[in-house]
């Protein structure tokens, strides 16, 4: 599938009115027919959509525009700047890639952005290891933009706070302990931040002239938040065909990911969703926060009450996209497919050298 063969026929929705549920985080605090009213609205908008708009996070709307001034100012810095933090640089898949460098179903993303992850020390590598350990380490940092550290570690604290109280309340909605996804995340779950940047039709250099900002995929992790600057540009794949997304002030759109439809068993079915390049002149800001799991996790069938299990459709077998129980292999699975170059640099033994 492809931006150019699929025509971009978004659900149709009133203006007043988003294309996705909106749901208010703040009513999970609320009286207990509110709350119980929240849960199976929340249930309902994974279950038909996969993704839903999120409003009463918490996190501070002037935080939230610092960090799209830190990550324009990133992204203006002279090219040289972003290039010393390449990710090719890095075993750990942390650093800049350039728009046009990373792929999604086999064509280039016109996006450039820069990857930061769970803050961490090296895990020791060696024969007998599993491949996966290579994914964590340290971040590569500008040095020419010194203030972005602090602001991105606090997002990354504040948002993993959110989605895991967003975990605790889909296993709540899922008639499961509300630390039912605990043993999944671990003290030490996979965190990811991108702050991205979707350059304007006319900047594109696609081979096919159409390009896309990201093609259509589903996210590896549990959740994932994204939080969109003024540009439209994300769509979600509904039954109806291809949904806009817009921004909403004030508000995350959630996506189910992979991890939550192997723990369902398929009863959620993570979003498939891709970003359309901007009109030419134009840009299109967005940062994305993936929350995935323990890497050395292996992800367990939740045991759901029998009228859900029997609504559950097992996980989706796509040969394209296998899924796979173990979330280190997961998640390299798609940090492989996702970056050719650094796959050839640091992963060879698994995707052979270049040819
Ligand atoms: O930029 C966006 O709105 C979404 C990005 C996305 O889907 C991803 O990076 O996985
Ligand atoms: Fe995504």
């Amino acid at each position: 599938m492809s931006a150019k063969e699929t025509p971009v026929t978004a659900t149709s929705s009133p203006a007043d009115r988003p294309p996705l549920p909106l749901l208010d985080l703040a009513r999970l605090d609320g009286g207990a027919a509110d709350r119980a009213l929240f849960l199976s609205e929340l249930r309902a908008a994974i279950r038909r959509f996969g993704a839903f708009y999120v409003t009463g996070h918490g996190v501070d709307a002037a935080f939230l525009d610092a960090i799209f001034d830190l990550s324009r100012g990133f992204f203006t810095l002279p090219e040289r700047d972003k290039l010393s933090i390449e990710m090719v640089n890095s075993p750990h898949f942390r650093g800049y890639t350039r728009a046009g460098w990373e792929r999604t179903r086999g064509r280039a993303d016109w996006r450039e952005q820069l990857d930061i992850g769970s803050e961490r020390e090296a895990l020791p590598w060696g024969p007998g290891a599993p491949p996966w350990v290579r994914l964590q380490g340290p971040n590569q940092w500008p040095d020419a933009l010194p203030d972005l550290r602090p602001a991105v570690l606090r997002l990354q604290d504040e948002l993993t706070g959110v989605s895991r109280r967003l975990l605790s309340a889909v296993a709540t909605a899922l008639h499961l302990p509300e630390d039912a996804f605990a043993p999944i995340l671990t003290d030490r779950p996979t965190q990811l931040i991108k702050l991205i940047r979707y350059p304007g039709h006319d900047a594109v250099e696609a081979e096919d002239g159409e390009g896309q900002g990201v093609g259509p995929h589903k996210d590896s992790g549990l959740l994932t938040l994204v939080l969109q600057h003024r540009q439209s540009g994300l769509q979600v794949e509904t039954d109806g065909g291809w949904a806009d997304v817009p921004p909403l002030p004030g508000t995350f759109v959630v996506n189910a990911g992979e991890l939550l439809e192997l723990a369902t068993n398929g009863y959620f079915r993570a979003a498939v969703h891709r970003v359309v390049t901007p009109p030419a002149g134009v840009d299109r800001l967005s940062t994305a926060f993936f929350l995935g799991a323990g890497l050395d996790v292996r992800v367990p069938v939740l045991p759901l009450p029998d009228d859900l299990a029997a609504e559950a459709r097992g996980p989706e077998q796509d040969p394209l996209n296998p899924l796979f129980a173990s979330v280190g292999e997961n998640t390299l699975k798609s940090r492989l497919r996702s970056h050719p170059d650094v796959a050839q640099r640091h992963y060879a033994d698994l995707v052979g050298a270049p040819a």
